[in-house]
């Protein structure tokens, strides 16, 4: 299948994923897959439930070996230089993660210690008051509202500055300001040069935030390119033509090129 593909844009690349194939037993989860991201680029990775979005994150962050193909992060391998891409990858932690007792203080320094800074107790709640949780600072983290652990989860994946960050559904489960904030947050890290690969159902807020996406399925590109280059581009499409209600969107394009049918 020919996948509609928009011309890279300008600017060093920071992650390249070429030909990635990776399997669970005699399932493909990812097959074949290849894009890459340029420095200050937001990048969504969409794709319907199964397309292997986790799966293609989980070998980006080394935590799966490829079974096919590589991804080097600002030029690093991540099979022969794994240490060297744990500190370039920004990586958004679950709650279930955090060792719930300590304080997010506590938490702070621990994980800044392990990026190898050694921050200030001044320093650490500068970082927690940038993440708005001065108040919360001598809080057990398991005391912290869903939408503070997801503000501190972000605050300890970007501590050490890293110069691309993964974001899997960072939104989910979010109220409107607490999402308006992340986004904030997200735009500054991008003004200071930072790249964020990130994963979302939420179509409309690819089309608002990414400046470029890749539809993948079954494992599979799609469609790469900027959103409203992907809408113009499809919008003749009969596939994407039957699911609009209007003007032609980009989940239109989306379940255009992906199908209907309910994945598991
Ligand atoms: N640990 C695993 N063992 C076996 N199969 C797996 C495992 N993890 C994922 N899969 C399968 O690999 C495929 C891709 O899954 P993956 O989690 O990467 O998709 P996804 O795009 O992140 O989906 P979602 O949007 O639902 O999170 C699916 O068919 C899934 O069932």
């Amino acid at each position: 299948m020919e996948v509609a593909r928009v011309s890279d844009a300008e600017g060093p690349l920071i992650l390249e994923v070429q030909d990635l194939v990776a399997r669970y037993g005699a399932q493909t989860a990812v097959d074949g897959l290849s894009f890459s991201i340029r420095r200050g680029e937001i990048f969504g990775l969409l794709g319907p439930n199964g397309a292997g979005k986790t799966t293609t994150l989980s070998v980006i962050e080394g935590l799966r070996k490829p079974d096919g193909g590589r991804v080097t992060v600002d030029g690093a391998d991540t099979e022969r230089s794994a240490l060297s891409v744990k500190a370039k990858l920004g990586v958004q932690l679950q709650a279930s993660s955090f060792q719930s007792e300590l304080t997010i203080e506590q938490l702070a320094r621990l994980y800044s210690g392990l990026y190898g800074l050694n921050l200030q107790r001044r320093q650490l709640r500068e970082r927690l008051a940038d993440a708005g949780l001065a108040q919360e600072a001598a809080k057990p983290f398991k005391k912290l509202s869903g939408g503070q652990q997801q503000r501190f989860s972000l605050m300890v994946a970007t501590i050490h500055d890293p110069p691309i960050l993964l974001l899997d559904e960072p939104t989910s489960g979010l109220d409107p300001q607490s999402r308006r904030q992340l986004w904030d947050r997200i735009e500054g890290s991008r003004r200071r040069g930072g790249s964020i690969l990130l994963t979302t159902h939420s179509m409309e807020e690819a089309q608002a935030v990414c400046d470029r996406v890749a539809i993948i399925d079954r494992g599979r590109l799609q469609a790469l390119g900027a959103p409203n280059e992907l809408v113009a581009m499809h919008r003749e499409d009969p596939r994407v033509l039957a699911v609009s209600r209007g003007d032609v969107t980009l989940e239109d394009v989306f379940i255009g090129l992906t199908g209907s049918a309910i994945r598991d």
